[in-house]
């Protein structure tokens, strides 16, 4: 018997709805097509939970994201609620939902689809065939350390504070994670931080490298320093494999990243917690990009990073690897012909809306599977 999926959507801000909807038409498709019954269940994150709520994650929504299977994001933010108090921002209700679900192994995939080559900025011959993984450590560092806060100092200036703290469990979990992930790839981990610099980093280098000693003496590790990573995404991305770093270093360079496949609006994330002993996990799944204001409304956003982000619901938290594999097909299919949103548009393709991409990987499902 096919058990019933759980899926919170929470759709957010922006372009969130837009890109959203296009990945539910996928999700609606899967279950009329393949027979898989999925039970949505919608809710609201950011800015649209302030608004609804007065608050960026209502503790309700909070309780549906702990009882679903998995929680599909659009984005958050945007200029409307800027102003407001840092604990109040759209941004702490994402922050909120990745605490809480102890969501810490971030992964980001950047992978350059054939017919994208020449959408990256960068020459084809350094992107082309790209295929690295990020896996961020999302739970820790300094975007939760403490002390935090901004004070007033006697002499009338005022100071910010942010802490980059470590444990060593931390550091493992989410080594094991990527060393994991690289046996089933190419068997590579480049660990980036600053140990020249921070003590944090130093900790991080070490605890990487005693657990590769212990527990995977089979799988290649190399440290490097993040800003020399950042410098070698850009001469030579081709020579890494899966990249494990911390929180605010792997928010960076997944951003750099992303660029190398054309655009933000191609790279989804999965962001995973510990497996349970009955082979399950908290996990959600959303776009790497933001909410994009400059866009939203206008049926300009490309929806591909979320419906890849499906994609990956479907491989870690569901185990349908033929669905996942069929959506990666149908994405690739529809770029082949030149399918583009504004963002990989170039001369010669036609450019489209998101309702229109949406349709195009919906009749390309259809084609892949009669
Ligand atoms: N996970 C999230 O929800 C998330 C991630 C990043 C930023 N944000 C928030 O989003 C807001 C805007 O941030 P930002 O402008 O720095 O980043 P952004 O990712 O929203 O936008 C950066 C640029 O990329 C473009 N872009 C992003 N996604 C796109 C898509 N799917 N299709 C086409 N173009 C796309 C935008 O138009 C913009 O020019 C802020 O409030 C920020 O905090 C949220
Ligand atoms: C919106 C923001 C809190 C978030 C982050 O900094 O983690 C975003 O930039 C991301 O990459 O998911
Ligand atoms: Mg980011």
């Amino acid at each position: 018997m096919t058990t019933m999926k759980r899926v919170l959507v929470l759709a957010g801000d922006g372009i969130g709805p837009e890109v959203v909807r296009e990945a539910l038409r996928v999700i609606d498709w899967i279950d009329r097509r393949r027979h898989v019954p999925f039970d949505v269940q919608q809710g609201e994150v950011g800015g649209a939970a302030i608004d609804a709520h007065g608050t960026p994650l209502a503790d309700a929504t909070m309780a549906l994201a702990q009882e679903a299977d998995a929680v599909l994001l659009g984005a958050v933010g945007g200029p409307k609620w800027d102003a407001l108090p840092f604990a109040q921002r759209p941004e702490r209700g994402l922050l909120r939902l990745r605490k809480e679900l102890q969501l810490y192994a971030n992964l980001r995939p950047a992978t350059v689809f054939a017919p994208l080559v020449d959408a990256s900025t960068l020459k084809p011959e350094i992107v082309r065939g790209l295929d690295l993984m990020i896996v961020r450590e999302l739970t820790g560092g300094i975007y939760f350390g403490e002390p935090r806060g901004i004070e007033l100092l006697p002499d009338g200036q005022r100071r910010g504070i942010n802490t980059q703290v470590y444990t060593t469990s931390e550091i493992h979990r989410v080594g094991r994670v990527a060393f994991d992930l690289a046996r089933k790839r190419g068997s590579k981990v480049c660990s980036a931080d600053k140990a020249n610099v921070m003590e944090s980093g130093r900790l991080w280098r070490e605890e990487i490298q005693k657990l590769r000693d212990e527990s995977y003496s089979d799988v290649e590790l190399e440290h490097m320093y993040a800003d020399a990573v950042a410098m070698e995404l850009l001469r030579r991305p081709n020579r890494f494999d899966v990249i494990v770093t911390d929180n605010l270093f792997g928010d960076i360079l997944s951003d750099e990243a992303a660029m190398m496949t054309g655009s933000l609006g191609m790279l989804p994330s999965a962001s995973l917690g510990d497996q349970r002993a009955d082979g399950g996990r908290k996990a959600l799944y959303e776009p790497v990009h933001g909410s994009a204001p400059d866009i939203a409304g206008k049926d300009l956003a490309n929806p591909i990073a979320t419906i890849l982000s499906l994609s990956m619901m479907l491989r870690w938290s569901f185990d349908m690897h033929t669905e996942a594999d069929l959506i990666e097909q149908a994405v690739e299919g529809v770029l082949a012909s030149g399918t583009r949103t504004g963002d990989i548009m170039a001369p010669g393709m036609a450019r489209v809306s998101t309702t229109v991409m949406g349709d195009s990987i919906l009749h390309e499902l259809d084609k892949l599977s009669a």
